[in-house]
Formats: structure tokens, C-alpha cells, sequence
């Protein structure tokens, strides 16, 4: 039945089995609510340009109000793909229906109506982490607040499933936050199952990722292969645009230059006077490690989570006792990115 509502010519199953298909397609129906067009009409005033939110690769996102959970006016989230969103549909309603979890944003459900491919989320009330960084509002507590809620998130991907989830775009766009500022992993529409034995790897097509090489670890480059320590690197990209207030879409010989100097030189100036120097050699050395060429030293996402919260308690304990006075930070870190890898990760420019 599910099949025939997203219509064959979208969903293509590759080794499943015909039963196994049947199965899967009514877990998603039992986990997810299917919506009319008109539902999605009305809940968007038609689609009105005015309600767009974002813009997706393949997509449009539209704040929206529907009846759910007996509210009449739930807030939620409308992703309205394009012609060419057909597969990102189907991968993020694949993936999840199963990721039932704080820190990855919440399928209410979807529409599959003829060529109309939409997706229904829980409405993150303050939008992307970008836009937050950019502003430059957000305090330094927070950041590693948001950074450990996210390590917990990819931690919860890369293990808590059934199978491994990889998932391949993260960054602080594809991080969105809730009316209390909680991160939670958006932007699953070109994610990867890995196996369910996690030391094998994932050999994909490079293709599958088309404008998305500002996130790709080196091994992929390399290897074509996926792992987690793929989404371990973008991650460690965001730490450092969390420190650097300043995006690293792609590292290119610009970004080496100013990698060249130590980080603590790169600091915003509005959260260096608050970054309390134990947190700050907890902090930086994670994301050194995330940033490893090679994908073996980078740490698991387990390990990562462990020592940000590590890195949050000595800031808190160091606030407790000092108050007032801006911090000074002494080290001086570079972040140790070969020059191998600065010429592959610009070929990808
Ligand atoms: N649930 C949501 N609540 C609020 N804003 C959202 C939500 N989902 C997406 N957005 C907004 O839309 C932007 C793009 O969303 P997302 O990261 O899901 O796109 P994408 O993964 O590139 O899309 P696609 O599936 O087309 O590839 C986000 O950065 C955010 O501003």
C-alpha cells in the first residue's frame, strides 16, 4: 500500500525482498501520519512565498500550522522537494521513521501526492545554528552546550540504530535548535545506512553527493568509502566555526593561510574573554583530533561527546569561581592539516 502511494517510479529498492518491502512500508505507515495536498495547502496558505523558512538542496521549507496532536494550529515544518528531490524524499522518510531520538529533528509526517513529494517536521523555532553564529549573539556556554548535544546526536545516529546511520552533510545549517535552544540533527536527505557490523565500510558513488564537497572528509576523497569518522570530521569543521564565528564550507588555500596562525589567534572577540583555559585545552584537542588526516586517529563520536562534556563542566566550574573578569588564554594551537590535505580538500572546491 505504501508503495503504491509513493509510486514505484520514486521508491527504488535496491536487495530488499518483496515481503520484507511489504513490512517496512507498514512500519513507516504506523510510524508516520500521511497528509492530503490539501492539508498542506491550507496549512501553507497555498504555499505562500512569504511562509518559506529555508531552502533545502532538492527543497522548500515552509513554516506552516495543521491540526495535530488535537491542536488546530500545531506549528510544523513543511519540506516541499523538487523534481529532482525524488530520492532525498524517500531517503529522509527511510531513515527517519527510525531515529526516534532528542537530538535529531522529529518526521511528523508526508504527503506523496502524483509529482508532490512533502515532508512534515516538528518546527525548530530558532532556525539553523549558522544563522546564530553569524549574529554573533550566542554565548560561549551555550556554543558547547549546542556542540555537546550535537555530539550526542551523531553518537545516537552513528550507534543507537539498528544500523549505523552516517550522516554525510552535517554542519551548522543541517544543525537546527528548539524553542529552548537544544540542537537537533536536520537534513538527513542524503544520509547513509552503513552496515550493521560497524568496522565495515561503505563504498559509495561520488555522485550521490553533488554540491555537498565542502563536507567531505578526506577518506572519501581518498578511498570513496564512508564511515562515521567521515561525519567526526565535519563535525570537527563545526567546532571550529563555533570558536572562529566564520564558516569553513570548503577549506581552500585561503582557509590554510588563516589556519597557518594559532586558532586562539582566530577567536571571535566577543567569546575569547569567556573561554575558561581547562575547557579550552579539553575543547581544542578534540577538535584536533576530529580534524586528523587520517580517519583511523580521529576519535569516535562516543568519545567525543564524553570529553565536551568534559570541556562543559571545567567551564562551569571555572565560572563558578570567577565571575566577573574576562579569562586569557595562553596556548597557542595549529591545527595540524597536512599540506596533502589541504590540496585535496581545495580540489574539492
Ligand atoms: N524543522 C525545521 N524547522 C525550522 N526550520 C527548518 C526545519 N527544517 C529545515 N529548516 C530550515 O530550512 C533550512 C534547510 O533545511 P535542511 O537542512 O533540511 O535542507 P536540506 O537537507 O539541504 O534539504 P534537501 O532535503 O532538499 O537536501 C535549514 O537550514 C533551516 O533554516
Amino acid at each position: 500500500m505504501f508503495l503504491s502511494c509513493l509510486g514505484m517510479s520514486c521508491w527504488k529498492p535496491t536487495s530488499n525482498t518483496d515481503s520484507s518491502l511489504r513490512q517496512f512500508s507498514t512500519v513507516i505507515q504506523e510510524l508516520c501520519q500521511q497528509f492530503s495536498l490539501a492539508d498542506l495547502r491550507k496549512a501553507t496558505n497555498n504555499f505562500d512565498l512569504n511562509r518559506v523558512i529555508g531552502n533545502g538542496m532538492f527543497s522548500e521549507i515552509y513554516k506552516g500550522y495543521l491540526q495535530h496532536n488535537g491542536a488546530s494550529d500545531y506549528t510544523v515544518a513543511i519540506k516541499r522537494f523538487n523534481d529532482q528531490g525524488c530520492e532525498a524524499f524517500n531517503k529522509e522518510i527511510e531513515l527517519l521513521c527510525q531515529l526516534r531520538h532528542p537530538r535529531c529533528v522529529y518526521l511528523i509526517g508526508f504527503c506523496n501526492h502524483e509529482n508532490e513529494k512533502i515532508l512534515v517536521y516538528e518546527y525548530m523555532s530558532n532556525g539553523s545554528l549558522d544563522e546564530h553564529l553569524q549574529d554573533g549573539k550566542l554565548s560561549w556556554k551555550k556554543s558547547l552546550e549546542i556542540c555537546v548535544g550535537v555530539a550526542c546526536g551523531l553518537h545516537y545516529i552513528h550507534t543507537g540504530a539498528k544500523r549505523s546511520i552516517f550522516h554525510c552533510i552535517l554542519g551548522t545549517s543541517t544543525i537546527l535548535l528548539d524553542d529552548h535552544m537544544e540542537p537537533k540533527l536536520a537534513g538527513f536527505g542524503v544520509s547513509v545506512q552503513g552496515s550493521r557490523f560497524m568496522s565495515k565500510q561503505k563504498q559509495i558513488n561520488a555522485e550521490h553527493f553533488m554540491g555537498t564537497w565542502g563536507f567531505m572528509a578526506t577518506q572519501f576523497i581518498r578511498d570513496r568509502t564512508i564511515t562515521a569518522k567521515w561525519d567526526v570530521f565535519s563535525f570537527g569543521l563545526v567546532l571550529l566555526e563555533v570558536v572562529c564565528r566564520r564558516m569553513f564550507y570548503v577549506i581552500n588555500l585561503a582557509e590554510k593561510e588563516f589556519l597557518e596562525n594559532p586558532i586562539e589567534e582566530k577567536i571571535d572577540p566577543i567569546v575569547k574573554g569567556k573561554i575558561a583555559p581547562d575547557c579550552w585545552q579539553v575543547f581544542v584537542d578534540v577538535m584536533v583530533n576530529c580534524l586528523k588526516y587520517e580517519p583511523d586517529e580521529r576519535p569516535t563520536m562516543g568519545e567525543v561527546e564524553v570529553q565536551l562534556e568534559h570541556a562543559l563542566s571545567m567551564q562551569e566550574q571555572a565560572d563558578i569561581t570567577n565571575s566577573n573578569c574576562d579569562y586569557t588564554l595562553l596556548s597557542k594551537t595549529i591545527i595540524p592539516l597536512g599540506v596533502k590535505q589541504y590540496v585535496i580538500l581545495e580540489k574539492c572546491n
